[in-house]
């Protein structure tokens, strides 16, 4: 068939394809339930306890181990996870093995994948705005990650925003590459994005949606072939999305999903060799992978994330609105929780404690606006605070008390929402700064304040700490309004007026504390301004660590280049030969 006429048959039959991929869900969605999904969200519970399986080489796949985890809002025993153990890690090994080291696609192989990938983004992003779909999402998050129906459908949200952002022929734009001339005719030098081939992708359990999906798609999208683990706590919310996305098109045998403990993953990613693993997580974890698998490996790692207010009090019922947001939406459960509060002396003298307190107040179990905190107990929370309460000058300003009457079982934590005061000069103290800025990954924040000559023991509380995700400066004053500008002119008169020679600037300083904190601070997520926050990242902005190399980035081109590809230069000499060419003299 004439070449022209065959890509627009194919063409066609895409669109057709699409027509009835869309048709066959709006049909059936008025007569079924939902078409991929093999658990019915509302009716999951002790007695009707849900499954979830894994899935190597195509296949999904049971277990003999089960791991049942209880209701965190009651403690029944709800859903039964398939967990594979160390006799079981053949075929996932095997799987990782055979995909080669330049990936399943690249620009020189495959390049229909990348048109392939854009193709499944439509679809899955049409999915996701179906309103019983998203729901669906949004409810099976709760279940497993209790937190409020906005918050869970904000994952919901920004997972389907980034499918429509890398439809089309956006995922081969990714691929992007770029020539520059070379030294002689013939010669050019292109630079390509690479695949690492077989990656494996490691999740927690605080965002079961949106962390797995966003980097998942970024290492399919480059060529790679992906063994995906999530928290088995919260694993069924992507274990309903693989089957989501297979039914939007991804090849099944394209990823392998895993439940398992750390222990056998360890074992499947020392034998299995992935080329390169995004771990999403504690430092602690993050390190020992770094040392297991000899640094080939990327970190989203945990925040002891800050929010600086500066001089300027503006809004203040805006300002108290979104610290209460930053520390307690999701019960302080996101990566990038506000876990300390630095404020001016200017906004110590407002009601702005006052009004953060009511707003935490205002959260209730009820609608999960507080809820359990899966990674820290009762006990554990308020041993912390009890330690706090020790150092000199230091204050509980609320909460600090057990959620009372419900039935979150004790692995689980539920605490009131809670902050307390440390003096800035304690916390600089070298016994206590240890003790204060432990992420306690739960409801709980410091606050203090400084006064404006304190600047620098705040910068230098910023700079003590170990890891650098999110923070916040707030503050409008971004050049002059706290500027400190001395300027001395020595003046000379000359011929009646001022001439240029006649100056001279002696010292001229500038400063603003909004400029001062970004520029002597490195957090990669950084926002600055009076609406400035810590959490809250959509799909539109980068969201990572900075001033580690192993940092990785989730959600823009620029994450998904940066982790999910390497760097490939392929320099073309074809020649002609210049004429008349002789063997020159050795060198
Ligand atoms: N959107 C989330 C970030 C998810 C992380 O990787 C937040 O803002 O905390």
């Amino acid at each position: 068939m004439n070449r022209f006429l065959y890509c627009g048959v194919m063409r066609a039959k895409a669109y057709q394809k699409g027509l009835s991929f869309f048709n066959s869900f709006n049909l059936s969605r008025s007569v079924h339930s939902i078409p991929f999904a093999t658990v019915d969200v509302e009716e999951i519970s002790g007695s009707q306890p849900a499954e979830v399986h894994n899935l190597v080489q195509g296949k999904w796949k049971t277990s003999s181990n089960w791991n049942t985890l209880l209701d965190p809002l009651n403690g029944e025993p709800f859903i039964k996870v398939a967990e594979v153990d160390e006799t079981g890690i053949q075929p996932f090994v095997e799987s990782l093995s055979k995909c080669p080291k330049h990936g399943l696609h690249n620009p020189f192989k495959a390049p229909e994948r990348y048109l392939l990938f854009g193709d499944i983004s439509v679809k899955a992003a049409h999915m996701l705005s179906i309103p019983k779909v998203s729901d669906f999402f949004t409810r099976l998050i709760q279940r497993v990650a209790p937190k409020s129906y906005k918050q869970a459908l904000g994952e919901v949200y920004v997972t389907q925003k980034f499918f429509e952002n890398f439809s089309g022929d956006q995922v081969r734009f990714l691929a992007r590459s770029f020539a520059v001339p070379g030294d002689h005719l013939g010669q050019q030098s292109h630079g390509f994005r690479w695949p690492y081939g077989p990656v494996a992708i490691i999740t927690p359990f605080n965002f079961p949606l949106e962390i797995p999906v966003l980097q998942l798609m970024g290492a399919l999208y480059m060529g790679n072939k992906p063994i995906l683990k999530v928290d088995s706590k919260v694993s069924i919310v992507m274990e309903q999305m693989m089957r989501l996305l297979h039914y939007c098109g991804l090849p099944a045998e394209d990823v392998d999903f895993i439940n398992s403990d750390g222990k056998t993953m360890n074992k499947i990613l020392l034998e299995g060799n992935p080329r390169m693993t995004l771990f999403t997580g504690s430092s602690r974890v993050a390190d020992k992978l770094a040392v297991d698998l000899k640094g080939r490996i990327k970190l989203e790692d945990a925040g002891f994330d800050w929010k600086v207010l500066g001089p300027d009090v503006q809004e203040e019922d805006y300002v108290a609105w979104v610290c209460d947001q930053d520390a307690y939406a999701c019960s302080g459960q996101k990566c990038s929780a506000q876990s300390i509060l630095f404020m001016h002396e200017n906004w110590s003298r407002t009601s702005l404690i006052s009004k953060i307190k009511n707003l935490a107040e205002r959260r209730k179990l009820e609608d999960l606006t507080v809820g359990p905190v899966l990674t820290f107990t009762t006990e554990a929370m308020l041993e912390h605070l009890n330690k706090l309460l020790q150092i000199p000058g230091s204050k509980l300003l609320f909460g600090g008390e057990p959620i009372k009457n419900h039935s979150i079982p004790s692995i689980y934590g539920a605490i009131k929402p809670t902050a307390v005061y440390v003096p800035l000069e304690e916390i600089m103290k070298e016994n206590t700064y240890e003790l204060v800025t432990r992420e306690i990954f739960g409801p709980f924040q410091i606050i203090t304040d400084y006064k404006k000559e304190k600047l620098p023991m705040v910068l230098d509380a910023l700079e003590r700490m170990h890891a650098h995700l999110t923070a916040a400066v707030v503050s409008n004053d971004p050049l002059f309004l706290q500027a400190t500008f001395s300027l001395s002119l020595s003046l000379s008169l000359g011929g009646g007026g001022l001439g240029h020679d006649g100056i001279s600037f002696t010292s001229i300083k500038l400063c603003s504390p909004m400029m001062e904190v970004i520029g002597k601070t490195v957090n990669g997520t950084t926002y600055a301004g009076l609406r400035a926050r810590t959490t809250g990242a959509p799909q539109n902005h980068w969201f990572g660590p900075a001033g580690d190399p192993r940092g990785a980035g989730i959600g823009t081109p620029e994450a998904i280049k940066l982790v999910w590809s390497c760097h490939r230069e392929i320099i073309y000499d074809i020649g002609p030969m210049p004429r008349n060419w002789e063997i020159p003299p050795s060198t």
